[in-house]
């Protein structure tokens, strides 16, 4: 399992650095804009130069409305800044058709720049909070669309939880239909270390955080801490060794 990273902006992006060895994407995004709030172009662009240069980088586009034109354009200028994973929130799609539009828009203007750079369709978990496409629509949005992932994370950060909105049997059923079309299945949502066993137990390719690896658990308040990131990653570490030894980790 990937561990994925969100800091706020280049402070933060350099606290990541510290703790390069411990993470695997770093992905920019602006808190206060959203759960998958766009941060600016020179900001991608600026953290692109700042950590190291085998740890890609990750942008995302914002909760995006049903504008697959304002959204694919928003996309290339993501990945025109240097990013090379371009995660898109379908927060403005209501039916996975819409969905499928958006992203296939996405998908194209991402590719025709970058084709080697990999397209995350993102939906919500607490998508009924909302009224946006359903959790376990993502995988075939994903797939019918040409993007290379799946991905859920929380709309709304107010301390619920990836699991309270979809039980860790439906998550595996996320990963399933992901898998089955060929798609990596990233999942996020106020994920704490104790959210890991599972999560490694249905085969999560990406773990997305943030709160768990800011001081006090704190998104909004807390900054990223590059010692919360080397804990966070024992733990991915201990649990991965006991599901391959057959023997879950207990938390
Ligand atoms: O993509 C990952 C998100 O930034 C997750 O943030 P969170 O762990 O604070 O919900």
């Amino acid at each position: 399992m990937l561990l994925l990273i969100s800091p706020d902006g280049v402070e933060e992006a350099l606290d990541c650095a510290k703790a390069a060895e411990h993470l695997d994407i770093i992905d920019v995004k602006k808190p206060d804009e959203g759960s998958l709030g766009a941060n600016f172009p020179w900001i991608i662009r600026e953290i692109r130069d700042a950590v190291p240069a085998d740890k890609p980088v990750s942008a995302t586009v914002g909760d995006v409305p049903y504008k697959p034109g304002t959204v694919a354009q928003a996309a290339l200028g993501a990945v025109v800044s240097g990013a090379t994973y371009i995660k898109v929130g379908l927060y403005g799609c209501t039916t996975p058709d819409q969905g499928i539009e958006v992203m296939r828009a996405v998908v194209r203007a991402v590719k025709d720049h970058c084709p080697e750079a990999l397209v995350v369709a993102s939906g919500y978990a607490d998508a009924h909070r909302i009224g946006c496409v359903n959790p376990l629509a993502l995988p075939d949005i994903a797939a019918r669309s040409g993007a290379d992932a799946a991905m859920l994370d929380t709309a709304i950060k107010d301390g619920t939880r990836l699991f309270d909105h979809v039980p860790p049997d439906v998550c595996a059923e996320f990963v399933r239909l992901a898998h089955a079309s060929g798609r990596l299945a990233a999942l996020a949502g106020s994920v704490k270390q104790a959210d890991l066993g599972p999560l490694t137990r249905i085969g999560t390719d990406i773990v997305g955080v943030r709160g768990a690896v800011c001081e006090g658990g704190d998104r909004n308040a807390g900054r990223i801490q590059p010692h919360l990131v080397a804990a966070f990653r024992a733990e991915m570490d201990r649990q991965a060794r006991g599901h391959a030894a057959g023997v879950p980790a207990v938390n």
